[in-house]
């Protein structure tokens, strides 16, 4: 079981780890009391405290927030497993801290066995190192994905949002070591700096006690500044990975004069923006458009526009499409109001229990499909034409009329793929029609993509399109839709890579329709120019 990659999973733990702190605590009081024996216990302590300033905070400001409310309410677990730094502080007090206070209390037999027992029914496996790993690896890929700003995401804001929470100096710290170890050694700065400044400013009882420890963080933080200068040269002209300053460091170091390669490489990405072969510029303007820049040109926004369309059709009289096109050439609509709340609770519902780890096609191999890195998020089928999936008819007719194209028999085109992404998760620029051949026999290949958004987004998880410069925000309801063909219906439009922007904070869903060129070749808008 990997932790971080299921928020739906994870959301069991957070009430397993409520249920243990409410067993702690009140062991904790019977021995402050003296009704138990036993003496100082400043791990214990310090633990209650993390959850208490963590998740049991967070926990009560959403009951809080949804007894002021009485639309759709938030789960409380769920707002902490998909909180990045809730998540991590969480499996760290799992991994770290807990184990300590077991062995510390090994002698307590009754205690041990509620906290095993009763506080997991379910018998959920604990989170283990790897889990630890993972959570700082979707710190990492959430910020280099949206090129979030350190400070701020360090105390807790995130895109647009700012949450009540923080981490705290150590975290930094532990942070920082690993983003060393990642070779991103910018960010292992910007942590490392932030650890140092918290410790520093706040002065605690812990430093003042053990003043080695101020200097165990300084040395940590010059380590990062050595690494950064040593690799300056290698990193800083690596397209790839750019994950140094637009200089070496002269200590001592001031975050405001330096500024990371990957922010000052943005305009030279911008300007290759007609590369349309995978390339590093892509890769940067993907994260520039993940973090809601937009690079179109005045002449590519020109004509760009939202209008109410009812294309002569009474069905759209009574209730018009409420269109927005995102980009003209080619065409990128993002059509709001599409799929209403009951629906998407329903899809959500036959989803859930059902979602595994995407895949991607094996490079080496086209015919298999593996797990990658490039794509994070867990998602299942559901046919419209068969079983419990026939609710999900009446949209299909609906995307049938809108588009104009064949899409309700099976051959037209793929099931309803439906896909989750915690934080950090994403799904890398890629193209949706297929490079090999031998994909396109029965159906031909992939015409139209229409992807439905069956949830807002706390904070990232945008649709970015790198060569075209723009990103769809996910709006709950919503879909976006465009050609992945040119015109001539058989070349893939090589302009259409995409993406899906690692989510900051919350879960994004999604369903995926694919429709196919072989049943719709007739109706499909083609051009008259074969290169076109
Ligand atoms: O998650 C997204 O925003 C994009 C998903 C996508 O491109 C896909 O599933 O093919
Ligand atoms: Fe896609």
């Amino acid at each position: 079981m990997s932790w971080c990659f299921y928020p739906y999973q994870l959301k069991n733990l957070v009430g397993v780890e409520i249920s243990i702190y409410q067993i702690l605590k009140d062991f904790y009081y019977k021995v402050l009391k003296k009704e138990l024996p036993g003496g100082h216990l400043p791990v214990l302590e310090s633990y209650l405290r993390d959850i208490e300033q963590s998740s049991l905070r967070a926990i009560t400001n959403v009951e809080y927030a949804n007894d002021m409310r009485n639309d759709s309410l938030e789960d409380p677990y769920l707002y902490v497993a998909s909180h990045p730094l809730l998540m991590y502080r969480m499996i760290r007090r799992f991994v770290e801290d807990l184990q300590h206070i077991l062995l510390d209390l090994e002698e307590y037999e009754d205690l041990i066995e509620a906290l095993y027992y009763n506080a997991n029914p379910q018998s959920l496996v604990f989170p283990t190192n790897q889990d630890l790993k993972d959570a700082l690896d979707s710190i990492l890929r959430t910020q280099e994905g949206t090129s979030l700003n350190t400070l701020e995401f360090a105390r807790g804001k995130m895109d647009k949002l700012q949450t009540d929470i923080h981490v705290s100096a150590l975290h930094a710290l532990e942070i920082g070591a690993y983003y060393i170890t990642e070779k991103n050694y910018a960010f292992a700065v910007e942590w490392l700096y932030y650890a140092l400044d918290t410790i520093s400013v706040s002065k605690s009882f812990v430093v003042e006690k053990y003043p080695i420890i101020e200097k165990f963080f300084r040395k940590t933080f010059n380590h990062a500044i050595e690494l950064h200068n040593e690799n300056w040269e290698t990193v800083s002209t690596n397209y790839w990975n750019l994950n140094v300053f637009h200089t070496k460091i002269t200590p001592p170091y001031n975050p405001r004069s330096y500024v990371r390669m990957k922010e000052l490489m943005k305009e030279e990405a911008a300007r290759s923006r007609n590369n349309l072969e995978w390339n590093w510029a892509i890769s940067v303007n993907f994260m520039h458009v993940c973090a809601g820049k937009n690079l179109q040109t005045e002449k590519e926004k020109s004509g760009l526009s939202c209008w109410l369309q009812r294309k002569h059709n009474p069905y759209w009289v009574i209730n018009p499409l409420k269109m927005e096109l995102l980009n003209r050439d080619p065409p990128v609509y993002q059509i709001y109001d599409f799929i209403g709340d009951k629906l998407i609770a329903k899809i959500k519902n036959a989803a859930v229990s059902g979602l595994e780890r995407s895949t991607v096609v094996d490079r080496n191999d086209a015919s298999r499909s593996i797990v990658e890195q490039t794509r994070t998020s867990s998602q299942t089928w559901i046919y419209d034409n068969k079983g419990s999936g026939k609710f999900l008819l009446p949209l299909s007719y609906r995307m049938q009329l809108m588009s104009q194209l064949t899409l309700v028999p099976p051959e037209s085109c793929d099931a309803y793929q439906v896909a989750n992404y915690g934080p950090s998760h994403h799904y890398a620029p890629h193209i949706d029609s297929f490079e090999d051949p031998r994909r396109c026999i029965s159906k031909g290949n992939r015409i139209l993509t229409i992807m439905g958004y069956l949830s807002h987004v706390k904070a990232g998880g945008r649709t970015g399109f790198p060569i075209l410069g723009v990103a769809a925000e996910p709006v709950k309801g919503s879909i976006v839709m465009w050609y992945n063909l040119k015109k001539n219906g058989n070349d893939r439009d090589m302009r259409t890579w995409h993406g899906g922007c690692p989510v900051v904070f919350g879960v994004k869903w999604i369903t995926n329709k694919w429709v196919y060129y072989k049943e719709n070749f007739r109706d499909f808008p083609c051009g008259l120019n074969p290169e076109e």
